[in-house]
């Protein structure tokens, strides 16, 4: 199992999703004589799970089931456990698009926190990129280089438990991108510059707070920086509704016309003389509390 290739089977020293919901799944590792309980009762590795396909449907114990599947980075960041606050797939995905990231692409971040990124960074540069991954909390770098060589991911990251704002990346001139998500990233634009490739690239720094992106942004400028530009996600759900809606009255003419017949016509007609109908929407909740952070870019370019 690697987080960066697929297969179809179930195999002992596997990390694997267990989906009792949308709401409810957790990581677990597989190991022949193991067995792991579930609010359905007990599934037990060897007869259960190893050699069976990832996707299927595992009846536990007590006779309820769940699926075990296998592990995406975005299935991580839902399941990883928690050492720091995290990134989650949406930022992520703006993340990825803006700083232009590819298979191949060389990428500097700091911090790894839990490594919710880094798996995803992993995943969109490999077979042939790498992440240099920067933490300066020991145990936590330690945690990363461990859960990335469960993963089968070790040789397209190398983790470095250093301050990137005193000591940089550990890399120079080779970057295509890089990322920040530390309290101080002004601190840490003339390292990353230094960690890009000569011909440019592109940078991204997460902050909660706007203060942080204003120093942010003046350390960029200052280091020449160009193309700086903030972004906010703001994720909005949709509850669908049935709610109740003026109909306009287009007078006889309108309804004599109209193309429905039979039931349908006879609703129309009502709901008209009504003056207002039922109908599906999808509404959105009155206040959005999706703020996670800015995302603020910028450019290195060559001259
Ligand atoms: C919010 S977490 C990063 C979470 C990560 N982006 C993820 O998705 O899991 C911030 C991390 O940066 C580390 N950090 C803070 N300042 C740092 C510095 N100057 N050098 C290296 N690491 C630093 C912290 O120890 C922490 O683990």
């Amino acid at each position: 199992m690697s987080f960066v290739e697929y297969k179809e089977f179930i195999e002992d020293g596997d990390t694997a999703i267990v989906f009792l919901g949308h709401d409810s799944m957790f990581p677990i590792t597989i190991q022949n004589g193991s067995q792991t309980q579930t609010k359905y009762g007990v599934i037990r590795h060897s007869t259960d799970l190893i050699g069976k396909k990832y996707g299927s449907k595992v009846i536990c114990s007590k006779g309820g089931w769940v699926y075990i599947l296998y592990p995406t980075p975005e299935l991580w960041t839902l399941n990883l456990p928690h050492r720091t606050q995290i990134l989650y797939s949406t930022d992520i995905s703006l993340i990825t698009m803006m700083l232009e990231l590819k298979p191949g692409s060389v990428v500097c971040e700091s911090g790894t926190g839990s490594g919710s990124l880094s798996h995803a960074i992993i995943r969109t540069v490999a077979p042939t990129g790498h992440l240099y991954t920067v933490e300066f909390h020991q145990q936590r770098a330690e945690k990363a280089i461990e859960e990335f060589r469960q993963h089968k991911v070790d040789h397209l990251v190398t983790v470095k438990n250093q301050d990137v704002c005193k000591h940089g990346f550990g890399v120079t001139g080779i970057a295509d991108a890089v990322f920040l998500d530390i309290p101080s990233p002004w601190e840490a634009i003339g390292h990353a510059k230094s960690a890009m490739k000569s011909e440019g690239g592109r940078i991204c720094s997460f902050s909660p707070c706007i203060e942080q992106v204003q120093r942010t942004c003046l350390a960029l400028e200052e280091h020449g920086f160009t193309e700086i530009n903030t972004l906010e996600i703001l994720l909005r759900v949709y509850d669908v509704r049935t709610i109740n809606l003026q109909v306009a009255d287009l007078g006889r003419a309108a309804e004599e016309k109209s193309s429905l017949d039979g039931t349908d016509r006879t609703k129309q007609i009502s709901a008209v003389q009504h003056g207002s109908a039922l109908f599906k929407s999808g509404v959105p909740p009155r206040e959005t509390v999706g703020h996670t952070g800015y995302l603020t870019f910028a450019t290195k370019s060559l001259f």
